[in-house]
């Protein structure tokens, strides 16, 4: 593997002195210590670390195996779960495969079209995907760690009665595949009652950071795409990250810089891109940030941007609004198709002196233009270079970000391994919905409403 995910903060510096970078570097010493002797907390759920080198090869062959049935005999597959139980799949299949992924032609596609539901509550997003679906053959994969998530449980519920009055429930049972707990929880009872295959979530790995697992594997091998060189990717990150000295590793340069910018008042974090294809590598990288550390009244705000679309809807906020954020572009350097400006006989539109440019020419020279422009804006730009639309630098992406993700989080003293803060919205709903053992705080919230 020749080009790599690098880290460039060289547009920032005008805002970090050298000595900053300096006095952090023992911090971040620290933290890595942390992480890789697991002495810090949440070192229950650091199975991550080692994952890219070390997963179960034959789950691993079984996850191909179905891919390939479901591509064999189903036009649709249903991804149901919510969180990291789908954002890391549709990240990826999102970047890796077509841009119109589920419109193009099948002869084009080649593998089943792919839908995400369960990732909200909205009867008529759940109604139109049963209108698209059709008559079509589909199969089912649900994905819960916990396996009691209210939003997929309920979208499983649907589509689980749809495939049996499809098929009967022999056959319904061959097309749903589990992806859980490896003994507790709902979804793994009724798995193992209803015959399910099952693949697992590891207990040592949270949702946010289950992408390289079967939760992520299984959708993203259905749609065509190579996992084993997505594991490659991660792999190559993963030796860099550990072993790398803090003076060439990318990785906890970024956790160093995002941190120096933090201490200065840059509590905004909005990573952009200039490719609509990495708009769910966005929505992941929120996730994974923002559950890991946004808790005890800390953290820095992930929020993201899609450019240069979004320069025609934020870009005046960015450069002119508060001045408390910093930007993260992620370079996708070499894009897999290129497209070049022709020349017109007569200049209407004013766009000659374009001709003979690539698309892409275009498209950088908007991407330096507004690193520059929101530089002199006072918002640090910092930059991620992503070297192919390919499985080996996502691979490596994801995990540049995983391992900067808990270092970032070990510096700013939280614990960036769980998720307190989600309970409170479910338990109102709970007891707002009447579920047995919530009668006290319905009264409760009933008087507030
Ligand atoms: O896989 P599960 O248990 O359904 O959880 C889904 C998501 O919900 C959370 O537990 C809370 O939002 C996330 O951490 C997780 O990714």
């Amino acid at each position: 593997m020749s080009a790599k995910v690098t880290f460039d903060y060289s547009a920032a510096k005008s805002f970090i002195a050298d000595t900053e970078i300096e006095m952090i570097e023992k911090a971040i010493e620290g933290a890595k210590e942390t992480l890789l002797s697991k002495t810090g907390a949440g070192n229950d759920f650091l199975g991550w670390i080692d994952l890219p080198v070390n997963y179960d090869k034959e789950e691993f062959a079984r996850i191909k195996d179905a891919a390939k049935k479901i591509q064999s005999d189903s036009e649709v597959l249903l991804v149901i779960g919510i969180g990291g139980s789908y954002l890391g799949a549709r990240a990826a299949v999102e970047f890796l495969r077509h841009s119109f992924y589920n419109s193009v032609s099948k002869e084009i596609r080649k593998t089943p079209e792919i839908y995400y539901v369960g990732n909200n509550i909205s009867s008529t997003y759940i109604s139109n995907l049963i209108e698209v679906i059709g008559d079509r053959n589909f199969s089912i994969n649900i994905i819960s760690k916990s396996g009691t998530t209210t939003e997929p449980a309920i979208a499983f519920r649907v589509f689980k009665k749809l495939l049996i009055e499809k098929y009967g429930k022999g056959e319904a049972a061959k097309r749903i595949y589990a992806t859980t707990d490896k003994a507790k929880g709902a979804l793994k009872n009724l798995a193992t009652e209803e015959g399910y295959e099952s693949f697992v979530v590891p207990d040592d790995i949270g949702g946010r950071f289950s992408v390289l697992t079967a939760v992520g594997l299984l959708p993203i091998a259905v749609s065509g795409a190579d996992i084993t060189k997505l594991m490659e990717g991660a792999a190559a990150m993963r030796e860099r990250c550990l072993n790398q000295p803090f003076a060439t590793n990318d990785s906890l340069h970024y956790a160093a810089i995002r941190n120096i910018l933090l201490r200065k008042g840059k509590s905004i974090e909005i990573l952009a891109n200039y490719e609509p294809s990495l708009h769910y590598v966005s929505e992941w990288w929120k996730q994974l940030f923002g559950e890991s550390e946004g808790k005890d009244k800390k953290g820095i705000f992930p929020a993201a941007v899609d450019l240069t679309t979004d320069l025609h809807s934020m870009g005046q906020f960015i450069q002119d609004g508060q001045r408390t954020m910093f930007e993260t572009v992620i370079n996708l350097e070499t894009p897999s198709c290129e497209i070049y400006i022709e020349e017109e006989e007569v200049d209407l539109d004013g766009l000659n002196y374009l001709a003979g440019k690539s698309m892409d020419f275009i498209n950088k020279s908007a991407m330096k233009g507004t690193l520059l422009a929101h530089t002199d804006g006072n918002v640090p730009n910092l930059i991620v270079n992503l070297p192919e639309q390919n499985e080996e630098s996502l691979g490596e992406l994801f995990y540049f970000f995983e391992f900067a993700c808990g270092i970032s989080g070990y510096l700013l003293g939280v614990n960036p391994f769980d998720q307190p803060g989600v309970e409170s919205y479910k338990k109102n709903m709970f007891a707002l919905l009447g579920k047995p053992g919530f009668e006290k705080q319905r009264e409760e919230l009933l008087k507030r409403l």
